[in-house]
């Protein structure tokens, strides 16, 4: 019984460590602790574990440390804590009706996963229960013949082969109990997989917006803990079915031998049974209510060992603030940990009492029984034995059963987050884009993120024209990641249009068609309509915070085409021209480096080699729309330039770049810039033109930024910087000439107000 105990509260922690890592990899931990801001309990709340925990659930049991660290108590939100309750509040009765449409769903799972292994566990319990019987009719024969009248060689001959066969059933027993333990272990994995590829495939297809709302986030949290809940349910199940059929088949036994042994086994066990719901409780209550606490333990030791705060632990002295904290707040751990102990050691001792009180009155019956002639004393000697391994099994049902409940929760918020994610999954089906797309073009086009009390967009009309360079331009904030989004079809605009629109082949039958322009060979697909696959086969992104898998520097790369085998040619040629090649050169073990520290063949490489790699990733995604925020920002001076200088010339062969920096030097070359202000689109127009408008937000920023370097520019030259940019503008692409034309209104353009 400890030993399951045991298991079910490192399941616990499991857990807790596990949101741990989620607290630790988002920033958004602490912010979440502080958005719950509660008048923190006094600081004797945490040193005195005796007291109940709050009724809230949130105040008490804050320690000194966390208060000083966290602010508060540390509660990630994260909804796997909002089954605890109920879990604490359905009695036993209410678990056993749950129980067979909760184990419906993991054998549902284990059925499509792999039914021979189901079978095999099926047979394997049933077998045992069997043998189990068996061997208590086997045993009350030996007991039979044992105490039969005549001399004892002639007795012990007797009982011989009933002996034989208990030797054969233990040994069948044994089988079938090793046979369990090898198709459930060849399940379990297998079923793990299915649910977490499920929730994992449901959860990667959600609409970028939706994870944007805190209860379909919250949602998706919690659907996580459920994947290796679906593979410990296999075990609890199956130990749960384990205790019943043996339970049934002593119940049967003992029912046969004579009928007032099943009340008295009951009278045994059921004080047993109700210690161990107790016992379980409890330690759930207590992890519960400690569980934050826990999690905050495991935040700080995380940091200590992190690389990227290894500076400050040492020179800021945080590494010494976090190990006091740590000791301050394990010391309350530990109270908790005496006080349960001390519990579970009385409820133990006090089930352990009235088990034994039952005990002793039944063994007074079986005295009656067997004095009085009104049961054979062999049946007294079977009775004793069934009633010993079915206490037994029955503490080991409770447990279990608790066990089973408490993980098919956790694997219903996985089923809920499924369905969630299909609830908002992006299309699979759209219309096809045009065959040659000529420009994308934003109609009106607003976005708000959900909570938000304003729109990050606010009815922006732009066009980004094929093969050129488009400079998104503003202050922080002003919109140009969401609007960068909105382009890549990753966030459907809240309002207004986006258009797709080019030339279909003559005959290719294109549905979309904008009214007034059939039969001319134009199309446009509005991005709500389209086939997104489509959409996202024509974009590269390249965000301000992309992600550094930790993977070879090869797939560091690659990853940039997740849809085809790596190409080495490509690669080459993509790190050749992301100016990426020199660093691969100077890994240990070239493309097959890891780039990051802390596994075999791992290098730590710099901010910038990482951004470069990065460059390298959408060059060999190779899409016509190539999205890129702030892609230089850990580059050094010349670098810069010439990475900027190797993006301008992606336009050469019809690429579209568009780019977000806030080193204006660089956007002095786009073809067409449009700057955004609180999510609207004020000044459009290339350098030149912007540069001519008296009082224009870009020329402000411009000026503010060259002033840096005591150089104020002119109005109308390209600065210096902007020289270093190829000078191909000469060879403008097709469709650049529609670009000055595309603020439609909205936006002053800079001739507008030219100075
Ligand atoms: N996930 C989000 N949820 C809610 N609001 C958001 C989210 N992302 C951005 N915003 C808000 O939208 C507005 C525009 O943000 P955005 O990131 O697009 O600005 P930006 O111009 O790219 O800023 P920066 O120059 O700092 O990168 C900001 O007010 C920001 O707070």
């Amino acid at each position: 019984m400890g030993k399951a105990r045991r298991k079910a509260s490192d399941a616990g922690t499991e857990r807790a460590g596990k949101t741990a890592s989620s607290v630790h990899a988002s920033n958004s931990a602490s912010s979440s602790a502080a958005a719950h801001p509660r008048q923190p309990p006094g600081p004797d709340s945490a040193a005195d574990p005796s007291a109940e925990p709050g009724s809230d659930g949130l105040d008490s049991g804050i320690s000194a440390a966390e208060r000083e660290l966290f602010g508060g108590k540390l509660r990630y939100d994260s909804s796997f804590v909002q089954h605890e309750q109920p879990l604490l509040k359905v009695g036993f009765w209410g678990m056993a009706k749950a129980l067979p449409q909760m184990v419906a769903v993991v054998v549902r799972a284990a059925w499509a996963a792999d039914r021979r292994a189901l079978y095999g566990v099926v047979a394997a319990e049933l077998g045992q229960g069997l043998t189990a019987a068996f061997a208590l009719v086997a045993a009350n024969r030996v007991l039979t013949e044992l105490f039969a009248q005549g001399p004892t060689t002639d007795r012990l001959r007797m009982a011989l082969p009933a002996l034989a066969a208990i030797t054969v059933v233990a040994m069948c027993s044994a089988v079938l109990a090793a046979w369990s333990v090898a198709m459930s272990g060849r399940l379990e994995p297998q079923v793990e997989r299915a649910v977490s590829t499920r929730y994992y495939a449901a959860t990667a297809r959600v609409e970028l917006r939706a994870t944007e709302e805190p209860a379909v986030q919250r949602s998706l949290e919690a659907g996580k803990f459920g994947t290796d809940s679906a593979r410990r349910m296999i075990g609890s199940s199956t130990a749960v079915a384990n205790a019943l059929i043996g339970l049934a088949a002593a119940g049967t036994v003992l029912v046969t031998l004579h009928p007032l042994l099943l009340p008295m086994l009951l009278l045994v066990a059921v004080p047993k049974g109700w210690g161990a719901v107790r016992s379980a409780r409890r330690e759930y209550a207590s992890r519960r209510h400690w569980v934050d606490h826990r999690r905050a333990i495991a935040t700080l030791l995380q940091y200590v060992t992190m690389p990227h705060a290894a500076p400050e632990i040492r020179v800021h002295g945080a590494g010494r603030l976090l190990l006091r904290g740590y000791e301050e707040m394990s010391a309350s751990m530990e109270t908790e940990q005496r006080r349960l102990a001390r519990e579970q050691a009385s409820t133990q001792l006090i089930a352990a009492a009235i088990s034994g009180v039952a005990a002793l009155g039944v063994y007074g019956v079986l005295w009656l029984l067997l004095t009085t002639g009104g049961m054979p004393l062999a049946v007294g000697g079977t009775a004793v034995i069934a009633i010993r391994t079915s206490t037994g099994k029955l503490t080991a049902l409770v447990t279990q059963l608790n066990r089973t409940y408490e993980e098919a929760l956790y694997l219903a918020d996985t089923e809920e987050a499924c369905a969630l994610a299909d609830q908002h999954t992006i299309p699979t089906a759209g219309k096809a884009l045009p065959k040659r797309v000529r420009q994308i073009r934003l109609e009106r086009v607003s976005f708000t993120y959900p909570g938000a009390t304003r729109p990050s967009l606010d009815e922006v009309s732009l066009t980004v024209p094929r093969g050129t360079v488009v400079a998104l331009v503003g202050v922080n904030g002003s919109g140009k990641t969401t609007l960068a989004k909105v382009l890549a079809g990753l966030l459907l605009p809240t309002a207004g249009q986006l258009w797709w629109e080019g030339d279909c082949a003559p005959d290719d039958g294109q549905e979309g068609s904008k009214e007034g322009q059939e039969g001319t060979g134009a199309s446009a697909v509005e991005v709500r309509e389209a086939d997104r696959a489509e959409v996202f086969s024509q974009v590269a992104l390249l965000g301000q915070d992309f992600p550094r898998w930790q993977m070879s520097a090869r797939t560091n790369i690659t990853i940039g085409d997740g849809t085809t085998a790596a190409d080495q040619q490509r690669l080459e040629q993509a790190a050749r021209d992301a100016d990426a090649r020199t660093i691969v050169d100077g890994l240990p073990y070239g493309w097959d480096s890891i780039v990051v520290k802390g596994y075999e063949r791992g290098t730590q490489i710099s901010g910038g080699q990482w951004q470069k790699l990065a460059n390298a990733r959408i060059r060999y995604r190779a899409a016509p729309f190539v999205l890129v925020d702030e892609p230089t920002s850990a580059l050094d001076p010349h670098a810069e330039i010439d990475t900027f200088a190797r993006l301008r010339r992606m336009t050469d062969d019809g690429t579209t770049l568009v780019l977000i920096t806030h080193r204006l030097a660089a956007t002095a070359a786009a073809d067409h810039i449009y700057v955004l202000d609180h999510g609207r689109l004020v000044e459009e127009g290339d350098h030149a033109a912007l540069m001519r408008r008296n009082g224009g937000m870009y020329r402000a920023m411009y000026e503010a930024q060259a002033a840096q370097y005591g150089h104020p520019p002119t109005r109308q030259d390209a600065p210096a910087t902007a020289q270093h940019a190829p000078t191909d503008q000469a060879a403008a692409p097709a469709g650049q000439a529609a670009a000055p034309a595309q603020g439609q209104g909205q936006a002053a353009t800079a001739s507008e107000g030219g100075g």
